[in-house]
């Protein structure tokens, strides 16, 4: 059964919906620009709800130290999600400052976009493949938006990988059964609107995968 990842959850109300549905990894954005941003105090008070119910995942774009220390320092996270622009050497360096595993989201769009599949698997602990942000988009992530699985068949991907982008309850059997992915990523596709979670949404989207969602054991995709 794959590993389940709620993202950009902002609201006790939400987390609780998250961990009763069963969520494996619940996840907070620290980024002022996004709709889902939660500021320290908050990213306290709900990694601390979460408590060891759930791994915690901080999501941070282009992060400086400064920046790291404080949101680290306040979520307290089991795993850090890099979702910006991080070169392979920025993003070991972030590991080795935090002391925590890192997960280095990569944006797809078409077959060049895995080519660093191997560097930043060298130093990061998961990969995330999420789609691409749409040009002009506001934000590199949570968009609600899917790539084209096909790209990935054939592709060494490390152990751990994570599919996201654009993930929805009604898609994410067919995204597991078409990609292998053993672990799987959402956000917009469990909102009512931009930033707001629906707790309905979210029970359905673990449901669908408790329900027989099945994956291959390899770390490698299958054709698609
Ligand atoms: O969610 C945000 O607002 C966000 C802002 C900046 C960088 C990344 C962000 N979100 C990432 C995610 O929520 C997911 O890891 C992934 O992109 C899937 O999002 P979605 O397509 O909305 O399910």
């Amino acid at each position: 059964m794959p590993e389940i990842k709620i993202c950009g959850l902002s609201t006790p109300e939400t987390l609780d919906a998250a961990l009763a549905a069963g969520a494996d990894w619940i996840g907070l954005v620290h980024f002022p620009r996004s709709p889902r941003h939660v500021g320290l105090e908050t990213a306290r008070a709900l990694a601390r709800r979460a408590g060891t119910r759930a791994g915690r995942v901080l999501l941070l774009v282009d992060p400086d130290d400064a920046t790291l220390d404080a949101a680290v320092a306040a979520a307290d996270p089991d795993l850090i999600q890099l979702h910006g622009r991080e070169s392979p050497e920025r993003v070991a360096a972030i590991r080795a400052r935090a002391g925590r595993p890192v997960m280095k989201a990569l944006g797809v769009a078409v077959r060049a976009d895995l080519d660093g599949v191997a560097a930043y698997a060298a130093v990061a602990d998961r990969l995330l493949l999420d789609a691409k942000a749409p040009p002009g988009a506001a934000l590199p992530g949570g968009n609600g938006v899917a790539f084209d699985w096909a790209l990935l068949a054939g592709v060494a991907l490390p152990p751990g990988w994570m599919l996201s982008g654009g993930l929805s309850p009604e898609t994410v059997a067919e995204a597991v059964a078409r990609t292998g992915a053993r672990a799987v990523d959402v956000s917009s596709g469990v909102e009512s609107a931009p930033g707001v979670k629906d707790p309905v949404r979210i029970a359905a989207f673990v449901a669908r995968l408790r329900a027989g969602a099945s994956a291959p054991l390899s770390g490698t995709a299958p054709a698609v």
